[in-house]
């Protein structure tokens, strides 16, 4: 007998890009649209989505691994990955819920590697064994000017009555930010299958919807209206 197709097979998606592009704000907005069509999803982030994974962070945001070089740090980055993949991303695709990361491996590549220099052998290698074959089906890369996404982190500061200190990779100069930029855009046009560049220098309900029709024309089984 023929199985009917699984229409909620869980989907594993990630948001990528340089400092303040919006990643988060629209992380939460995809979490609500995939509610609305009663897809089960976690939502979680990089470094970091399980204890272990947060005390990495926290160690690495920090500043308290700085002196030991982009290669350990990479290696940091991957042990959070590890654990963040065991613990949290492979269990719930295996129980049929789609999990949404704001960054993932190709914030590695970007920062530790195209940027800080680290070999890509090892970039590699670390990569095929925190993944393990948990690659993500889709990945969103916000792309936009570092100058507007300062300002946009700055008037957030302002607004919330806030300092500006920023941790450690948002303290970098702005040619760094530019060149991480186009990191991202190289990884993305390295990996057209599973990469989609959107220009985040639009409102957040503009980009919404640009981030929808991409989702929803890459899994067609969302294609049946809210609640379907
Ligand atoms: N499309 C948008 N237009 C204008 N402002 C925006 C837009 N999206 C987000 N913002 C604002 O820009 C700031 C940064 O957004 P957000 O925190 O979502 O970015 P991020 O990429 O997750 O940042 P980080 O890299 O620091 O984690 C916030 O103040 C947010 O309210
Ligand atoms: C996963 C990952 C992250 N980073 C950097 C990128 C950011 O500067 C911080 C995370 O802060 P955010 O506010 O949550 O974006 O960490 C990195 O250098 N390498 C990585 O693999």
């Amino acid at each position: 007998m023929l199985e009917a197709p699984n229409r909620r097979q869980a989907r594993f998606i990630t948001f990528e890009g340089g400092e303040g592009v919006g990643k988060s704000t629209q992380v939460r907005r995809l979490l609500a649209n995939l509610g609305r069509h009663a897809v089960e999803v976690v939502r979680t982030r990089e470094p970091g989505g399980t204890p272990k994974a947060e005390a990495i962070r926290s160690f690495i945001l920090q500043g308290r691994s700085e002196a030991w070089g982009a290669g350990a740090e990479a290696v940091l980055f991957a042990a959070a990955r590890l654990d963040h993949v065991n613990e949290l991303i492979a269990p719930n695709l295996a129980k049929g819920t789609w999990v949404i990361s704001d960054r993932f491996c190709d914030s590695t590549r970007a920062y530790q590697g195209l940027t800080g220099g680290v070999d890509d052998r090892l970039i590699n290698a670390l990569e095929d064994l925190a993944l393990d074959g948990h690659t993500p089906d889709l990945t969103i890369v916000l792309d936009m000017d570092p100058e507007i996404a300062f300002r946009r982190v700055e008037q957030r500061t302002l607004e919330d009555g806030l300092q500006l200190t920023g941790d450690r990779f948002e303290k970098e100069e702005l040619e760094w930010h530019r060149r991480l930029r186009q990191n991202f855009l190289d990884i993305a046009g390295n990996n057209p299958d599973r990469c989609v560049v959107i220009s985040a220098e639009q409102d957040e309900a503009a980009l919404e919807n640009a981030i929808w029709s991409v989702v929803s024309e890459r899994f067609p089984e969302l294609q049946g209206g809210p609640d379907a």
